[in-house]
């Protein structure tokens, strides 16, 4: 499936984009669904694309990845979603976070219901999501797809839509566990759109345009035949 590039890409650009893709959703099946990544660089492109015009109350908004911590925690990629993207016009916009509350008691137990009941809402999604935007880490990761990190095999591997990961302490500069979509899930999207900027993160992504390797998990999306990827550099 072909990969298309846009050279000089910038926030508003991505946003006109994305809503292009929405209201089509909309006029052809009465809603649209987009997933959207946490991190520091979609935040420009949030506030781009929270003041198109469309009617955003018939759109659905979830993550493909989330931090395991309270949502009033600077790593919340909910509270980034908030505040960032649900105000002004998208403000009607219907935002499904992984979860509302993180119990006082956090353990293994805990965890595990978490993801159960995550994993219930977002198969009630309505599949194909219609656009899913990715960021991409200097280590390739995307979504929480972190090579070498526990729940990685399982995220690349399975046909399942969630999976929690635990970055572990070294190599991987990413702190808190997290629930993210599966590899699968993010193929099983409409399209997929991938936001990059800056001369390091330019180079991995060059390195990872050329073939599918497992250490490399961006490569999984750019090297796949299932589903269209747009690449926007910044
Ligand atoms: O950590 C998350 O929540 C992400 O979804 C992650 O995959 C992010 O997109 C990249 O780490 C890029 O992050 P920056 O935008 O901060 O560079």
């Amino acid at each position: 499936m072909a990969v298309t590039e846009h050279p000089g890409a910038t926030p508003a650009a991505i946003a006109a984009h994305i809503a292009d893709a929405l209201r089509a959703a909309i006029a052809t099946r009465g809603q649209a669904s987009l997933a959207v990544s946490g991190g520091k660089s979609p935040i420009p492109m949030f506030e781009a694309l929270r003041e198109q015009d469309l009617d955003w109350s018939k759109v659905c908004i979830v993550l493909v990845d989330e931090r395991i911590v309270p949502r009033d925690h600077a790593a919340s990629n909910t509270a980034l979603v908030v505040q960032h993207l649900l105000q002004g016009r998208a403000a009607t916009a219907r935002f499904l976070p992984f979860f509302r509350e993180l119990a006082p008691q956090f353990n293994a137990a805990v965890l595990d219901a978490l993801v159960e009941d995550a994993t219930r809402r977002i198969e009630a999604l309505p599949w194909p999501l219609d656009v899913a935007v990715l960021g991409m880490g200097e280590d390739a990761h995307t979504a929480s797809l972190f090579p070498g990190a526990p729940g990685y095999a399982r995220a690349i591997a399975t046909d399942e839509r969630l999976a929690w990961v635990v970055p572990e302490q070294a190599p991987i500069p990413a702190p808190h566990a997290r629930l993210t979509f599966t590899l699968h899930a993010l193929l099983a999207s409409r399209e997929l759109l991938l936001s990059i900027a800056g001369e390091s993160k330019l180079a991995v992504y060059d390195r990872a345009s050329q073939k599918a390797d497992d250490t490399l998990p961006v490569s999984l999306i750019l090297n796949q035949t299932q589903t269209p990827v747009s690449v926007w550099k910044g």
